[in-house]
């Protein structure tokens, strides 16, 4: 049996996580010169766990999936999958490991294939790796998973074309196909981004459901903290700025107690009028609006032009590290790391 057969659930090495990110980084070479859009990250994610990577545009978040997912080879670090690096695999476990491993796109329209039916769509990778034998076992696999999704009465929608279909019934066949090979990992890229808010509840509502019955882990990756928190609640979410981790821990900790500044800028952003999330609004304004270029980063922490604790000569030498700041939550911070992030408030539900 080769390694990646035993799953991490199924081992003695149960705590193996299923997905590791260990010091990547990701350097494109831009006209401006080169760019680290991914700068050292550390992320890991454990069978059946949800972890949310938050961000602005630009922060860095697709091309950290990308890595994960294998379709994008790390200028430095290591991915491994099960415990496994996965750009030393032979190449049927490389195989293994992309089946293992499913993303969800933004934009669904873009990755189905306008010339195939739904029930082609869906039908393939399933004839294609064996999962079942046959047409009709196929069809009614395709069947199966198209109910799973919400894609009811699925004859309905089996021999449509996506062009066919409304964004979010596109989206739910994404992923219905992401299901068909029984995945491990799902990374779903802002895959509700684009949808209407009404719409985008119940495709969040569907993945939640989803994400309970069958276990399976999730990178979630959203520019919007009050949608990792919708979706995430009860696992882990990393900050990204500008190519780096800047806060990590569990996701409530995250929006109840944020310590890095740019989280609670970022928690301040959201319109909604959540409860939770506005307590802990208003605390500090950003210096600049301005987010600056990869091609020409600040020295030391990146976020000092805008930070509201700026010091002079602290925070613009080195660059911060991540250090844990309260248990199990992490913020590279010179000032944080210094000072501490104060208690949590009695009135801030912690879980
Ligand atoms: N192939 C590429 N070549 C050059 N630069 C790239 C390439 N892919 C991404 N970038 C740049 O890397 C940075 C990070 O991009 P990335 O798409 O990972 O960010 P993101 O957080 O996912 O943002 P968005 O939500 O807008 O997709 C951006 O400045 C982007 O322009």
């Amino acid at each position: 049996m080769s390694a990646l057969e035993k799953t991490p659930e199924t081992t003695a090495e149960s705590r193996t996580p299923l997905m590791t990110l260990a010091g990547v980084s990701q350097v494109f070479d831009t006209k401006a010169g080169p760019i680290r859009a991914v700068d050292n990250i550390d992320l890991s994610v454990n069978p059946g766990e949800v972890l949310c990577l938050v961000g602005e545009s630009g922060s860095g978040k697709t091309t950290a999936a990308r890595m994960a997912a294998g379709l994008a080879r790390p200028t430095d670090g290591k991915v491994e999958f099960a415990g496994n690096d996965i750009w030393s695999m032979n190449r049927s476990d490389f195989g293994r490991f992309r089946r293992g491993v499913q993303y969800v796109h933004q934009d669904p329209y873009a990755s189905l294939n306008p010339t195939r039916t739904i029930l082609q769509t869906i039908t393939a990778p399933l004839l294609k790796h064996r999962v079942v034998k046959g047409n009709k076992a196929a069809a009614d696999k395709a069947a199966e998973l198209l109910t799973k999704v919400d894609l009811t009465p699925p004859e309905n929608y089996l021999p449509k074309f996506p062009h066919q279909l409304s964004g979010g019934q596109r989206q739910r066949v994404s992923v219905a196909r992401a299901l068909t090979l029984d995945p491990k990992l799902i990374i779903a890229d802002e895959s509700t981004s684009m949808l209407d808010v009404s719409i985008r509840i119940s495709v969040l509502a569907m993945l939640g459901r989803l994400r309970d019955d069958l276990g399976v882990g999730f990178l979630f990756i959203t520019h919007d903290l009050a949608i990792a928190k919708y979706f995430g609640w009860n696992g882990k979410t990393a900050v990204m700025y500008l190519g780096r981790i800047v806060e990590f821990g569990p996701t409530p900790k995250i929006i109840n107690a944020p310590t890095h500044p740019y989280t609670r800028a970022l928690i301040d952003a959201i319109p909604e009028p959540d409860p939770d999330l506005t307590k802990t609004k208003g605390r500090e304004s950003l210096r600049s609006l301005e987010i600056p270029s990869l091609a020409h980063l600040p020295s030391g922490c990146s976020f000092h032009p805008r930070c509201p604790l700026f010091e002079d000569g602290l925070c613009d030498g080195e660059v911060p590290q991540l250090v844990e700041i309260r248990p199990g939550q992490s913020a590279a911070c010179h000032v944080v790391a210094r000072d501490g992030a104060g208690e949590v408030r009695p009135d801030e539900p912690v879980a």
